[in-house]
């Protein structure tokens, strides 16, 4: 079976800004989030994999496909949750559905009418009169309402309450579960992360920092804290991210270099949430 998702050399530069390089791939059966601060090439990164924003270098395949010169057949396979209302403002849902079902031959209309329901969302209000979060359910009924191979969602659980957050995650869950489908979702929330993605990437100033196992990420890295007479400048040195106060320290280190943590200093498991803050406070460039 194909990787679902691959991406290779990618690279897209706006003024002020650009996305380098990115390479990574996600394998049938799998969740993979997207980190990283505003602005450092998620949306874009999303945007380009459907082929909304034309790359300057590399190539993305979807399902083996490649998303560029087989454009409608790539974008077949994924289903979208854009960060924004992708339909028509006017709409209703159930306008939605009928384009829905003339773009899409696996479009199950029965299917969408279950998750309009399982969703609360109203059949006769429109789009434009819909609420951030209700917009977001909008979208995900209707992705989630045909054939697709990858779900790709810009932050699809920002808007929404706990409740149909943890919905969700159990949807993703139950959509991989027959190892031929994957997610790749990005958000800030990293503690839905923690509950359901196998793979992390971790995108800061346009530039993937990796793109590794989960659970391998967290065992990467430790939190150290101490007073500030166990601060060596040497120590320092080691940090990807530290913050001084006249009380003590604390910073984000590789275990490796947590081993010879001196004596009376306390070293502790880090979040996804340290990992991604404490590397965009600045310090050691990762090697
Ligand atoms: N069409 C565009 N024209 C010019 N600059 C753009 C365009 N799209 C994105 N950018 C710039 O690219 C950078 C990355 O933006 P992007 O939306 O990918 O970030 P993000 O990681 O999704 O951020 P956030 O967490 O705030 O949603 C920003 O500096 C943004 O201004």
């Amino acid at each position: 079976m194909p990787e679902i998702l691959t991406l290779n050399g990618v690279s897209r530069k706006f003024q002020g800004f650009e996305l380098q390089d990115v390479s990574f791939h996600l394998q049938p059966g799998y969740i993979m989030g997207l980190v990283g601060p505003n602005g450092s090439g998620k949306t874009t990164t999303i945007k380009l994999i459907m082929n909304m924003l034309r790359r300057d270098k590399g190539n993305i395949t979807v399902d083996g496909i490649d998303n560029i010169a087989e454009e409608s057949k790539a974008k077949k396979c994924i289903g979208y949750v854009s960060d924004e209302n992708i339909f028509v403002e006017e709409w209703k849902p159930i306008d939605v559905a009928k384009a829905m079902a003339i773009y899409y031959d696996t479009f199950d209309k029965k299917k969408f009418m279950t998750f309009i329901d399982r969703f609360e969302l109203p059949l006769d209000k429109m789009i434009k009169n819909f609420s951030r979060g209700m917009k977001t359910r909008l979208m995900l009924a209707a992705a989630l309402s045909r054939e697709t191979r990858l779900l790709l969602l810009d932050e699809p659980t920002s808007g929404l309450d706990p409740a149909i957050r943890a919905e969700l995650l159990d949807i993703l869950q139950d959509y991989i579960s027959d190892g031929t489908r994957s997610v790749l979702f990005s958000t800030h929330i990293t503690t839905d992360l923690e509950k359901i993605a196998d793979f992390i990437a971790f995108i800061y100033r346009g530039k993937l920092m990796f793109a590794q196992n989960k659970d391998d990420v967290l065992a990467d890295y430790r939190i150290m804290k101490g007073r500030p007479s166990q601060l060596s400048e040497e120590l320092k040195k080691q940090f990807i991210g530290l913050r001084e106060s006249q009380m003590g320290f604390e910073g984000l280190i590789k275990t490796g270099d947590s081993m010879d943590a001196p004596a009376e200093t306390v070293v502790e498991p880090a979040t996804l949430d340290d990992i991604v803050v404490y590397h965009t406070m600045g310090g050691k460039e990762e090697a």
